[in-house]
């Protein structure tokens, strides 16, 4: 008998998979303490949550026999994904049963925000009868700028163009294909920030997008935009937010996430110009259905040994082929992730090449971590080995595996190649013995540079004083050089110069590094 634990509150009807199999114990039980759920988790195979309950390290690690954890809803911000790799346990999502709620709530709190409904209602709910402290604005004519096109985002700018709204979108995966079917028009998320009367926000919470409108992005708004976030509390810094409604540059904020949850006692709730939530985006009787079935019968499919539908971390590797790749598999997601940071397009292929020691191995699994590294710094913790192809398959990106004797004097060498409209970018790297991973060759130099933290990537004309200036404006911008490497193809012609920094290079440094003499590009990389 298989016992699941559900903690938060999940709907009945939902859950039918799982209460009409055969071998398995369901036991609802919501609003547990902390100290509750450590003390109960020990005895469970399965545990099914929506956002509230903290799956933490702490939890998974007295989960002693817990294989499956259910996250009925996109977001996995409240389950700790490596823990739960780490013990082996899957975690499976409901990434498309909400989409459709969470599309119509961002509808609904534009409306209100636009038309003053809630401070109407609450006016009138104290007996006042004023029409004048409510003058609206229309939405007919008006830009709506979307930021992240991704399930939601395209939902809603389908609902805007209804209203007759014009929309301007940025997403680092938004094709003019895509563009054109939803009838969008495609900007910089600076130009998207600055077109908006109205602007919303649909992405994952990210390190790229943690406070992404903030400060900065408020000065160049125009003045009067509203703003509205049903994604991810943090994807807007709160107090930027609070100093832009007060000067007035902000009409209004609409807001159903929160950079901490429960919000309750928030000077943002205080400002007649703020209408809020409570993380209600999903909740509707149709989107709690789909998201309960959709992880129930993933629990069903786990436990009796079929292949589950949405699957967030890890795949099913066989122990022994497990063994011998295992040392690729990281030096594959940082190639990845290299790569990325080297696109300055949309990506069309993504093709991974093995020679030497590796010619003779099953090496899917490295290139599916490989094209998660490449995926995860733009789409988030939800794309792992086993959906990066699925990931990539939707974006449009092919994606080849292909083994070839030229191993270029390395023992084993792992190359992967981006193929963009502008161009191929390619970056190959290596196992040394006793120093790790390396990555070996950028384009068509030679580099020697272990592929971790910060790194720089500078494309040169080959003359005197090119080093020189790098040197002084990173100097001027307080970022210290740990290793540098310099490579031509010949004397006075095309040249890099591969750094190792000591901290992040910001856009603003990388802006003046480009702006350099005989300087031809810079890419600041993040591993
Ligand atoms: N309020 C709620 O109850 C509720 C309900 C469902 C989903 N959500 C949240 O809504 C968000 C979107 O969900 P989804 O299902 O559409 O996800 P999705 O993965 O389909 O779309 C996210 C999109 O964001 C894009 N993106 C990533 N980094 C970006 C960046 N720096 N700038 C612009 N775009 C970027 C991705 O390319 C992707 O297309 C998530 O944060 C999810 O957790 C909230
Ligand atoms: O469980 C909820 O109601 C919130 C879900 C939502 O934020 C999600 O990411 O799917």
């Amino acid at each position: 008998m298989y016992k699941v634990l559900v903690s938060d509150p999940l709907s009945k009807e939902g859950m039918h998979p799982l209460l009409e199999a055969e071998g398995f114990k369901v036991d609802v039980q919501t609003n547990l303490t902390k100290e509750e759920l450590l003390d109960r988790i020990p005895n469970y195979d399965a545990l099914l949550v929506r956002s509230q309950t903290q799956v933490d390290a702490e939890l998974i690690q007295a989960a002693t026999r817990l294989k499956i954890i259910g996250r009925a809803g996109v977001g996995i911000d409240n389950i700790d994904l490596s823990a739960a790799t780490e013990q082996g346990i899957l975690v499976v999502n409901a990434p498309d049963g909400n989409t459709n709620s969470a599309a119509e709530h961002t509808m609904a709190m534009l409306m209100a925000l636009a038309r003053n409904i809630p401070q109407a209602f609450l006016s009138l709910k104290n007996k006042q009868w004023d029409r004048k402290s409510f003058i609206g604005v229309e939405l007919k004519g008006k830009t709506l700028g979307v930021i992240g096109l991704g399930r939601i985002g395209a939902e809603v700018a389908q609902r805007a163009k209804g209203q007759r709204m014009n929309v301007i979108a940025y997403d680092p995966f938004l094709t003019d294909a895509k563009a054109e079917k939803l009838g969008v028009q495609m900007g910089t998320v600076q130009e998207v920030i600055a077109a908006g009367d109205f602007l919303t926000v649909h992405t994952p919470l990210l390190k790229e997008t943690k406070h992404l409108l903030g400060t900065e992005a408020f000065k160049t708004m125009k003045p009067g935009v509203h703003i509205v976030n049903c994604a991810r509390g943090g994807i807007i810094d709160e107090d930027a937010l609070y100093d832009a409604i007060v000067s007035g540059k902000v009409a209004g904020a609409a807001l159903d996430v929160f950079e901490v949850e429960p919000f309750v006692d928030h000077k943002l709730l205080e400002l007649p110009q703020v209408i809020a939530t409570p993380h209600l985006g999903a909740s509707t009787i149709e989107a709690q259905e789909v998201v309960a079935v959709d992880v129930c019968d993933d629990v069903v499919r786990y436990f009796t040994n079929q292949a589950v539908k949405n699957p967030v971390n890890l795949s099913a590797v066989p122990k022994e082929v497990l063994k011998k790749i295992e040392p690729y598999l990281l030096l594959g997601e940082k190639l990845g992730s290299f790569i990325q940071d080297l696109a300055d397009d949309m990506v069309e292929e993504f093709h991974v090449t093995y020679s030497g020691d590796l010619q003779d191995l099953d090496v899917s699994p490295i290139t599916r971590n490989t094209l998660k590294g490449f995926l995860r710094s733009r789409l988030g913790e939800s794309v792992n080995e086993v959906n990066a192809k699925l990931f990539a398959d939707r974006l449009g990106v092919t994606v080849t595996e292909q083994k070839t004797s030229q191993s270029k004097g390395f023992t084993s060498l792992l190359t992967v190649e981006i193929v963009m409209k502008t161009g191929r970018r390619k970056v190959s790297g290596t196992l040394l013995n006793g120093l790790g991973a390396r990555i070996v060759r950028v384009d068509d130099f030679i580099v020697d540079v272990a592929p971790e933290a910060h790194l720089l990537f500078i494309r040169h004309k080959d003359q005197p004083g090119a080093i020189g200036r790098v040197g002084m404006t990173l100097a001027e911008e307080r970022i210290n050089i740990a290793t540098m490497q310099v490579g031509r193809a010949e004397k006075g012609g095309a040249a890099i110069m591969m750094l190792s920094v000591d901290k992040y290079v910001g856009p603003t440094s990388v802006e003046k590094l480009k702006r350099l003499d005989d300087i031809e590009d810079a890419q600041a990389i993040e591993l």
